[in-house]
């Protein structure tokens, strides 16, 4: 076809106004017939002549390629794409010509490589089973020396990562910490074990100035006690060598602190003692740029939703960074959060709300409760691979398991919301320094506690949902560890079992088919009144 039945067929019903555009059409009809002034093959006098003005315009030239790059960079952020070609526009003389075709080169190079820069982000991206979702999604990370090189990072911080023995950043942290990063809030779903604490101590490492003064800087909430210590910890791992206030909000503090003399750049606490710290002794959030709800789809449950909201409402400045971190994030808690987030991204690794792939599930039917505790000790007469977690549903059935393994020569302790705090940190230190075996414990340590070197992690009450299977087992399998997590269920827990066997087979387990075959239930959390466990005699 030629070009002028093209064009028109393409412009079709078009209607061109020549004369509006009189001199766009003159520039169009030159470019078209060779100008005389710019013959084929020119004279020696001329190339001489053109060889001096072409040094002269060579340094005008850089100059120009230059600023069209650094004007070219809108056309990365989205924004002002025409913004070089702003102005007057009609009248080209050939030089400004020139410098067109010069920024369009520049402008052709630079989309082609941001082209590059997308499609490696999508190979990493591949590579690393992250999904993304969300406007304008910074690359991921190819290392952690990319932190200095791209970000700025001191390279003390990630000095002290290699010192950690972390050589590469997990895939969480590989996409998350640049979200951050890039100023934007995130929901980051990632499994247990995988390194989401340093995804998010991480950016704010890099971008609050130590002992900086003019109030708290970062707010890390937690759902357990436990939790906020061992995040306390990290963070001061992470910040070796530097100067930061980094603040694990007691019962003490929170009951009786001055906030008004304290330091803090980073402050971590569990919801309540922070909601009363805030409403009884004046503390003053409305400096926090960062806020963090770890393991939020639990911080988001029923009864801490309100201290939840205050707490949001507390942490006022406006141009704060939310994110929500979890090994679990069901939709309907993402619908929740998406009403207090700005244009977040979220940033998925794997299949969401799945386990752990290095753990080995198993299922254990034990008939009955008396079945359970026969099964018990038989495993571990079998093979007790210590250090294990126990788990059980409530504070009474974990005394009297542990009242039952005190008859056994198992070096075993107990963790429940009965104890103390020093008696529960006692409990989680004594396993990490090996002087326990076996832990037997409730929910209270089944979110997010890092002990390194669980083997193998013991469901003997059903667990309540998947979520709460999902991270009750990801104690073990942790940093790239092999683990086993093996679950007993009686008659009284067939029902809820499908869902606990969907997880299995999403983490490539073995399920036998009768259970795959069982109906699918609504209900997504399920509790057994349970027999108390004994192995005396039933008294009727
Ligand atoms: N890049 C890394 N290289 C090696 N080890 C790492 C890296 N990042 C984190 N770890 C280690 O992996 C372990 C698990 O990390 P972390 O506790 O942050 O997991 P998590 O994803 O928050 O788990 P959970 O969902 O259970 O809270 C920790 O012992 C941590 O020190």
């Amino acid at each position: 076809m030629e070009t002028s039945k093209l064009s028109s067929s393409l412009f079709a019903g078009t209607h061109f106004n020549r004369k509006r555009f009189a001199s766009d059409f003159a520039r169009f009809h030159q470019g078209q017939t060779p100008s005389p002034a710019a013959p084929s093959v020119p004279s020696p006098e001329k190339k001489r002549k053109r060889k001096s003005g072409k040094a002269k315009t060579k340094k005008n030239k850089k100059k120009r390629a230059e600023a069209a790059a650094a004007s070219s960079s809108d056309v990365v952020e989205g924004f002002n794409v025409f913004k070089g070609l702003e102005g007057k526009n009609d009248e080209l003389p050939s030089e400004k010509v020139e410098i067109r075709k010069d920024e369009d080169l520049v402008a052709v190079r630079r989309r082609k490589e941001v082209e590059r820069e997308i499609e490696r982000a999508a190979v990493l991206r591949k590579r690393f089973d992250l999904h993304i979702a969300g406007q304008n999604v910074p690359a991921p990370l190819e290392s952690f020396e990319e932190l200095i090189s791209r970000y700025g990072c001191d390279s003390y911080l990630v000095g002290n990562l290699s010192k950690l023995g972390f050589k590469e950043p997990t895939p969480i942290q590989r996409q998350a910490i640049p979200v951050l990063l890039s100023g934007r809030e995130c929901f980051a779903c990632a499994p247990t074990g995988s390194g989401k604490t340093l995804a998010f101590l991480f950016p704010l490492l890099m971008k609050i100035k130590p002992g900086s003064k003019g109030g708290v800087k970062a707010v890390i909430l937690c759902p357990t006690r436990e939790l906020a210590a061992q995040t306390v910890r990290e963070c001061k791992k992470f910040a070796k060598g530097r100067k930061y206030f980094i603040k694990l909000m007691t019962k003490d503090l929170s009951k009786s602190g001055n906030f008004k003399d304290m330091h803090c750049d980073i402050l971590v606490s569990t919801p309540l003692r922070l909601d009363h710290a805030v409403k009884k002794r004046d503390l003053d959030l409305s400096s926090v740029e960062y806020l963090v709800l770890d393991e939020s789809d639990k911080l988001f449950e029923l009864g801490f939703v309100e201290v939840i909201d205050s707490v949001v409402e507390a942490c006022s400045n406006p141009s704060i960074i939310r994110s929500l971190f979890s090994a679990t994030l069901p939709d309907s808690i993402e619908a929740l959060a998406r009403t207090i987030m700005h244009d977040a991204i979220r940033v998925i690794v794997g299949r969401k709300n799945s386990a752990s792939s290095l753990i080995k599930q198993r299922l254990i039917f034990a008939g009955t409760e008396r079945g359970k505790l026969l099964a018990l000790r038989q495993s571990f007469q079998e093979s007790l691979n210590p250090p294990v977690l126990i788990f059980v549903q409530s504070k009474e059935r974990a005394k009297e398991l542990y009242k039952e393994l005190a008859f056994d020569d198992v070096r075993a302790d107990v963790i429940h919301a009965d104890l103390n705090e020093q008696q529960r940190q006692d409990a989680v230190d004594n396993l990490r320094a090996g002087k326990t075996w076996v832990l037997i414990a409730t929910e209270v340590i089944a979110r997010g506690m890092d002990f390194k070197g669980v083997n193998c992690v013991i469901n003997y009450d059903f667990p309540e949902s998947a979520a709460a299977y999902i991270h009750r087992i990801g104690r073990c399998g942790r940093a790239g560890r092999s683990g086993e997590a093996i679950t007993f269920f009686t008659e009284e827990d067939k029902p809820f079992l499908r869902n606990i066997a969907n997880v299995l087979v999403s983490s490539g387990c073995e399920v036998p088919s009768w259970i795959m075959a069982l109906p699918k239930l609504k209900r997504k959390k399920h509790r057994v009144d349970r027999d108390p466990i004994s192995t005396l005699p039933n008294e009727d």
